[in-house]
């Protein structure tokens, strides 16, 4: 694929029917922290111009947190998980009534989706959730998702939406994705330091970024900063997803093409969405190294991770969960969903089928990972 103007990049934003868009907390909040009702109307009206001219829109919404801290009483974002738990499920509902009221000005009704990492690996949650997308869309509606706070285990949550807004463009087959900040593009280094200057265009999000300085969150309610926003454009590109990043002042212009903050090309044509969550919708819980010759397998590509070729398995993990699969130096080769539970890999490592199926029964006799499953990194 070769590499597009930046005006291509716009263009092809400007023409895109399915548009994810998603907007940080610190583009919905005061500088106290407090949710800005006046912020989110102001976005609400840019995009139901989108969705009115016939776009299907898709809203990544943070703030629930920021929406639930001042009516419990808190002058600031608590940082204990329990906390800010309970206090997103107080702000969720107050984020969505608005969101409602805002929408609702303009004819538009609005369906909330709250996610979470664990669920949206499996298989059959992962198709039902992009059913439901798909259903809502078809139906007008725009869906407004957030991370599902409340119940997201600590271990294995995204925290900020930046990453899921990025798997949801892919899940959804969006042709652009939006990410609103509170600052107006990538600059060269945080906007704080002198000298840095505002990046326009990146041609290859994969392995251009080397000259420029990225830091964590600058305000009270973000999470993320420009690390998780990259990573998002990232995942995006490799989808085939063109990402622009900018204010939530500039949704309109940046929507419509105009020379607005950051633009980043797709550098790959678009790939399956289900392996991408694989790759990058959670941190894995264990690892199974392998031996020399089932990681030439692994590498090159299609193979599945045999018991055979597998040395151990180390971490506590269950079926289903997302593994690392490593070679004897214990350098990453893939990603996999481990086809069983880490305490039963043991006995089967070593062996090949008709040993597992003779020694410990038919059940036995499968993949580690089958290759479906299994995400090259
Ligand atoms: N190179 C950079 N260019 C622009 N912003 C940066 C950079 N590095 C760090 N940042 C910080 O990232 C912040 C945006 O991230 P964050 O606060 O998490 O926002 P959000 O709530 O929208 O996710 C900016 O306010 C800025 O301070
Ligand atoms: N899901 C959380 C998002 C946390 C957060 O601050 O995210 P972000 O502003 O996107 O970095 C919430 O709704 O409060």
């Amino acid at each position: 694929m070769s590499t597009p103007s930046q005006a291509e990049v716009r263009r092809s934003i400007a023409a895109a029917g399915t548009i994810v868009v998603k907007v940080g907390s610190s583009s919905l909040t005061q500088p106290s922290g407090h949710l800005d009702p006046a912020k989110l109307d102001a976005l609400a009206a840019a995009l139901a111009q989108v969705r009115l001219m016939g776009g299907r829109v898709v809203l990544v919404s943070s703030g629930a947190i920021a929406a639930g801290f001042g009516p419990l009483g808190f002058d600031s974002r608590p940082a204990d998980v329990a906390t800010q738990q309970a206090t997103a499920a107080v702000g969720q509902g107050l984020l969505m009534a608005r969101y409602e009221t805002a929408f609702g000005r303009f004819g538009i009704r609005v369906g909330q989706i709250l996610i979470t990492a664990e669920d949206t690996i499996r298989a059959t949650q992962y198709r039902n959730v992009q059913r439901t997308l798909d259903r809502l869309l078809d139906l007008g509606v725009v869906p407004i998702i957030n991370e599902n706070d409340s119940l997201a285990s600590n271990e294995i949550r995204f925290g900020d939406n930046d990453r899921l807004s990025a798997l949801i463009a892919n899940l959804v087959r969006a042709e652009a994705l939006v990410l609103l900040t509170d600052v107006d593009a990538l600059y060269t280094a945080p906007p704080s330091q002198p000298g840095s200057h505002r990046v326009e265009y990146v041609p290859n999000v994969i392995d251009a970024l080397g000259d420029i300085t990225v830091s964590g969150s600058g305000s009270k309610v973000g999470t993320g900063g420009m690390v998780t926003k990259l990573e998002a454009a990232r995942v995006a590109a490799v989808s085939g997803i063109p990402t622009v990043l900018t204010c939530a002042a500039n949704a309109g212009p940046a929507m419509m093409g105009d020379p607005v903050g950051t633009v980043f090309a797709p550098v790959k044509a678009r790939g399956s969405a289900r392996r991408l969550w694989i790759g990058f919708a959670a941190e894995p819980r264990g690892s199974i190294m392998v031996d020399a010759g089932a990681a030439k397998a692994i590498r090159g590509g299609r193979a599945s991770l045999l018991a055979a070729g597998a040395l151990e398995a180390r971490g506590d993990f269950s079926a289903g969960d997302p593994v690392w699969i490593d070679d004897e130096a214990g350098t990453h080769l893939a990603r996999g969903l481990a086809g069983f539970d880490s305490e039963e890999i043991p006995q089967m490592l070593g062996r090949n089928t008709a040993q597992l199926k003779r020694f410990l029964g038919p059940e036995y006799a499968h993949p580690l990972v089958h290759r479906d499953n299994l995400v090259l990194v």
